[in-house]
């Protein structure tokens, strides 16, 4: 039987209604909108994309977006300056820099001088340090979809064989890392796989939930899957043929229980998590 496509989309318009409520209670109960500045260096055209996405969400659940274009011969210093800028701008919760960067930016040094406080996308070592002690301040937005997803669905993930293929900062590492922490979405025996893993297609068989952020279109084939496995695709891939996952979704859609598409997978979830991660923020700057 073919697998059931997780409607990635669906969720999030439903996280997104949940959130508008309570939006709407913050900013009765505190007088404050929530906020989030929106910063783009340079022309990159699925940034773009992504940017304009973001701040449509933002819109629908009632978060005041503030967008910050930059040129892409901008330096790191300018950069910098607008971040310590948005900092100590108390009427800015949380503060996004859309990657990739231009490559005379160190990206690093930009994503470690945002505040942590308004950190909306997990990415400075100290969040990801709480993250990684089991006592976040914020989820990175992509793994939080993902086990958004998988707890929503319903999908077991408790003392199941997690595989996770690619082991980047932003999916794989911290992916990896939360779905072996305790608790929903997490007590899985998780294995991450990259570049060197030997017999890489040995390994992911082995999954009874496999998540793929690799980069690559089309990369995990059928063969590569354990019949009834979860397979979810964080893959955004623009190709001759449009845009596809790092899964070749008609292949593996035959020996998959539970298949997520691209688009309308983990994209739309990835978006929702930092509109939750800016609700956040807001509410602990007004604990504060
Ligand atoms: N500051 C950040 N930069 C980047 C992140 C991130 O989490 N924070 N992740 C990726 C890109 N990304 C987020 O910005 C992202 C990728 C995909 C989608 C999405 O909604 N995809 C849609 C298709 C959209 C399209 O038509 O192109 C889908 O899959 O259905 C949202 C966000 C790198 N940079």
């Amino acid at each position: 039987m073919p697998a059931n496509i997780l409607d990635g989309k669906a969720l999030a318009k439903t996280i997104r209604e949940e959130l508008a409520v309570e939006v709407v209670e913050f900013i009765q109960q505190h007088e404050v909108v929530p906020s989030l500045a929106a910063v783009l260096v340079g022309e990159d055209p699925a940034s773009e994309v992504y940017v304009r996405m973001k701040r449509r969400d933002c819109e629908q659940v009632g978060i005041h977006s503030v967008m910050h274009r930059l040129p892409e011969t901008t330096t790191q210093d300018e950069l910098l300056k607008l971040i310590g800028e948005l900092n100590t701008n108390a009427s800015i919760h949380g503060i996004l820099v859309q990657l990739p960067l231009p490559g005379q930016i160190n990206e690093q040094a930009i994503l470690d001088a945002v505040s942590p406080d308004k950190d909306v996308d997990s990415f400075h070592p100290t969040n990801v340090g709480l993250m990684v002690q089991g006592r976040p301040r914020f989820l990175p937005c992509t793994p939080s979809g993902v086990q958004q997803l998988l707890i929503r669905e319903g999908i077991e993930t408790s003392g199941k064989n997690v595989v996770v293929v690619g082991r980047s900062e932003i999916v794989g590492k911290p992916l990896s890392v939360m779905m072996g922490l305790r608790g929903p979405g997490g007590d899985a025996t998780v294995t991450i796989c990259h570049s060197r893993t030997k017999d890489l297609p040995a390994v992911t068989r082995e999954a009874d939930i496999l998540i793929v952020a690799i980069g690559k279109a089309n990369f995990v084939t059928a063969d590569m899957v354990k019949p009834g496995a979860v397979v979810i695709d964080v893959g955004v891939n623009r190709t001759d043929d449009g845009l596809v996952g790092d899964v070749d979704f008609d292949a593996v859609k035959e020996i998959a229980s539970q298949l997520t598409p691209v688009p309308g997978g983990v994209g739309p979830l990835t978006r929702v998590m930092l509109l939750v991660n800016t609700l956040t923020a807001a509410r602990q700057a007004q604990a504060k």
